[in-house]
């Protein structure tokens, strides 16, 4: 991807400090952000967050998400069933870099209760650094997409 994707990033309460250090991270690396929030740290439910930012990529307002709840697990999980979403957890770089590589993976969730700030930013730079690969794996996205019916 190159400068002027536009990434969207949503979270839940768990950490909106994280997300906010993300978003401007990103938007220093001359992406267009839109930081969806939540803006203050009241407990708010993941499922909202991870289908509101899942909505923006879905629609192609916006190229790739980046979302954060307490383990990057539920956002995800609620990412997830909005069609034409792949979302996969990152704690690693390698993850972060073959879930675009191979997956094709139109959004990323970390979990703020597992990982660290500077570990979180190299995962982002990893997946947003990272191109899908298409060929052989390009058949095995089609076929998740099949799955969507
Ligand atoms: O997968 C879910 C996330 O980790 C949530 O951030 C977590 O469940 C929120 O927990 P709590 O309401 O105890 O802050």
């Amino acid at each position: 991807m190159t400068a002027k994707t536009r990434i969207v990033l949503s979270s839940d309460h768990a950490d909106i400090k994280l997300r906010q250090t993300i978003a401007a991270h990103v938007a220093e690396l001359g992406y267009e952000v839109e930081d969806i929030g939540p803006m203050t740290s009241e407990s708010t439910p993941y499922p909202k967050h991870g289908e509101e930012a899942a909505r923006r990529v879905a629609s192609g307002e916006c190229d790739l998400g980046i979302i954060v709840c307490g383990t990057g697990q539920g956002i995800m999980m609620a990412a997830n069933k909005v069609k034409g979403i792949r979302c996969g957890v990152c704690s690693d770089t390698f993850s972060a870099r073959m879930i675009r590589q191979h997956n094709n993976a139109n959004m990323l969730s970390m979990g703020a209760r597992v990982i660290g700030e500077g570990l979180a930013l190299d995962i982002v730079d990893a997946f947003l650094g990272a191109e899908f690969e298409g060929g052989r794996h390009a058949t095995r996205v089609d076929m998740i997409t099949a799955i969507e019916g």
